[in-house]
């Protein structure tokens, strides 16, 4: 079984969006809004696994048999900065789900990630986790944080991404080779490669900056 289940979003609608967030006449507020935009369309496929309980609800005609989600709730961890962007599109679709937060900044130079913030549930046991990343380069900084999750119990974790490069999805496979729970990535796009600054090629350019200004 390959470590990470792989989804690339084949939708014209998502393509749209994707387009118009990379061109960089895009401003901010516009590179915002579709970013929550694609969050809330990828987040119908990322969430199909998420777990349900069977429950009975009366309507004004007779008993009818559903689904509610299942407790403890998913835990939803956007990675700071440019992950935050993401949140408003992924808590529109799941409203009760708990929110963490991991911040990581990854070197410019060595491209090594690396944590200054996190706030997280100390025992994560038996919880779902949905991270949101707009951007898969290398895999370094999405392969720390799903560790770090898993380190604390959670048991089925999915990551929602915007661009992926073909190597960042490879090397994440092979740095999680050995986690002993279900990870999922789903992706708006696969673009062409990485250049010699670690950036997705075509990409979008720094989303962070993109989102919140250049720090
Ligand atoms: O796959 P990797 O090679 O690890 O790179 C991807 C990371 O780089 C970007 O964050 P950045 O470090 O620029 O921080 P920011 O969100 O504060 O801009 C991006 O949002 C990812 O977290
Ligand atoms: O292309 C890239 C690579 C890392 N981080 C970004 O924001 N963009
Ligand atoms: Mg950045």
């Amino acid at each position: 079984m390959a470590a990470v289940d792989t989804t690339v979003i084949d939708h014209p609608l998502v393509a749209h969006k994707l387009t118009v967030l990379r061109d960089e006449q895009t401003d901010s507020p516009t590179f915002r809004r579709l970013t929550e935009e694609l969050v809330t369309l990828l987040a119908y496929e990322a969430t199909r696994e998420v777990r349900v309980t069977p429950v009975t609800v009366t309507t004004p005609v007779s008993p009818a048999h559903g689904v509610r989600l299942a407790l403890p709730k998913p835990l939803v961890v956007p990675i700071l900065r440019a992950g935050l962007g993401m949140l408003e599109g992924m808590v529109r679709l799941v409203p009760t789900a708990e929110v963490g937060f991991v911040g990581m900044v990854r070197d410019e130079e060595t491209l090594q990630a690396s944590t200054y913030a996190e706030r997280l549930p100390e025992d994560l046991s038996g919880r779902q986790c949905y991270v949101l990343d707009p951007m898969l380069a290398t895999g370094g900084t999405l392969a720390a944080a799903v560790r770090f999750l898993v380190d604390r119990g959670a048991d089925h974790i999915t990551c929602i991404c915007l661009l992926a490069a073909p190597e960042g999805i490879e090397r994440l496979s092979a740095l999680l080779d050995d986690l002993k729970v279900p990870c999922n990535l789903v992706l708006a796009g696969v673009d062409d490669r990485l250049n010699e600054k670690g950036y997705i090629v075509p990409g979008l350019g720094d989303a962070g900056d993109r989102l919140y200004g250049v720090v």
